[in-house]
């Protein structure tokens, strides 16, 4: 059996709950950075524990959030390790003293504040309903969902993000965002959540990534993966860009993604296969069809009939 979900105090997940946002797109639900740092802030705040600043996991989590917030922790390694240094990014040479310092983040705190987190992968060509089914399983079985779109999204808007315009391109273009950005927002998500479940809902789409991501975050238990025909997910996708308002739910966009995921994503799909880790549903049907399908798989691996 997977690992169950680990206590947080009742201040700090009410914080969470309350701050959890709605994305403008189709009513999914993320972490938005200011939410995840609201949060984390709350749940240090409550935490009487934490001997020293720096100490204590929760601690870290507000950091991280902090962080993730700033735009500090992205592209940070100090000689390979993902810290925070006296609020220097180290690609940014010319931060102005006057922004706040960040105490350093250790590995190892990372590493043990990461362990045991139950991480399964959501993939599917674009358009395939991952934000759909993903919510259904946050209701039924308290997962958090990340979707690596939308926290890109909201780092894209986020006032003075190094990585707005690069993000933003890429976005309109269907090209993969480069891994150390996305996996720092993904890291920084679930560290400052101080949750144990997580759907990552669109990543890893190249090999790279997930290969990365195992290594330095977490492995993942199995990947979820959507399969469905492209001319369904183009009806949907068309359909749904009638009031999403995304800059790549439009068919020039639409014909690049298509090819990305093909060409890219979908070998990733392919390894965790050869190695067992796949749970394919057919996604053609209704949304309820499918989350049946989806509701199985669940009950059984997580041994709670719902
Ligand atoms: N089984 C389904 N049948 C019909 N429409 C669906 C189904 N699942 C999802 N949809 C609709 O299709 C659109 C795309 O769904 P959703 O946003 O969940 O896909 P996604 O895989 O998360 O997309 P993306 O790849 O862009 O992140 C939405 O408008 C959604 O309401
Ligand atoms: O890991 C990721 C996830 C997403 N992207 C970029 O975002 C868009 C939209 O992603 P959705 O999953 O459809 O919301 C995708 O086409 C990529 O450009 C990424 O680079 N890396």
């Amino acid at each position: 059996m997977i690992a169950s979900s680990a206590r947080v105090s009742a201040t700090a997940s009410a914080a969470l709950r309350h701050s959890l946002l709605s994305s403008r797109t189709n009513g999914r639900r993320v972490f938005s950075a200011s939410a995840i740092q609201r949060a984390a802030q709350d749940k240090a705040s409550t935490t009487s524990s934490s001997s020293r600043k720096g100490s204590s996991w929760l601690t870290i989590a507000a950091l991280t959030a902090v962080a993730a917030t700033s735009g500090y922790y992205l592209f940070s390694p100090v000689e390979g390790k993902a810290t925070v240094k006296k609020g220097v990014p180290s690609s940014d040479v010319r931060a102005s003293p006057e922004k706040p310092s960040l105490p350093k983040i250790a590995e190892s705190d990372k590493k043990k504040a990461l362990q045991g987190k139950t991480v399964i992968f959501v993939l599917g060509g674009p358009g395939v309903g991952k934000g759909t089914q993903c919510a259904n399983l946050v209701r039924d079985f308290g997962f958090v969902h990340l979707s690596a779109g939308d926290l890109l999204r909201i780092e894209q808007e986020r006032p003075g993000s190094q990585y707005g315009e690069l993000i933003k391109t890429h976005i309109k273009e269907g090209k993969i965002v480069p891994m150390e950005v996305t996996i720092a927002l993904l890291e920084n998500s679930m560290l400052a959540s101080g949750q144990s479940r997580f759907l990552i809902d669109g990543f890893p789409r190249k090999m790279d990534q997930a290969l990365k991501f195992e290594e330095t975050v977490v492995p993942s238990e199995f990947t979820l993966y959507f399969e469905c025909p492209e001319e369904v997910m183009l009806k949907r996708l068309m359909k749904r860009g009638e009031t999403s308002g995304r800059a790549d739910d439009n068919i020039e966009s639409i014909k690049k993604r298509f090819r990305t995921f093909t060409e890219t994503s979908l070998p990733v799909v392919e390894y965790y296969n050869k190695i067992g880790k796949v749970h394919t549903v057919s996604c053609e049907d209704s949304p309820e069809a499918v989350y049946a399908r989806v509701k199985g798989i669940f009950n059984k691996l997580f041994n709670e009939d719902k």
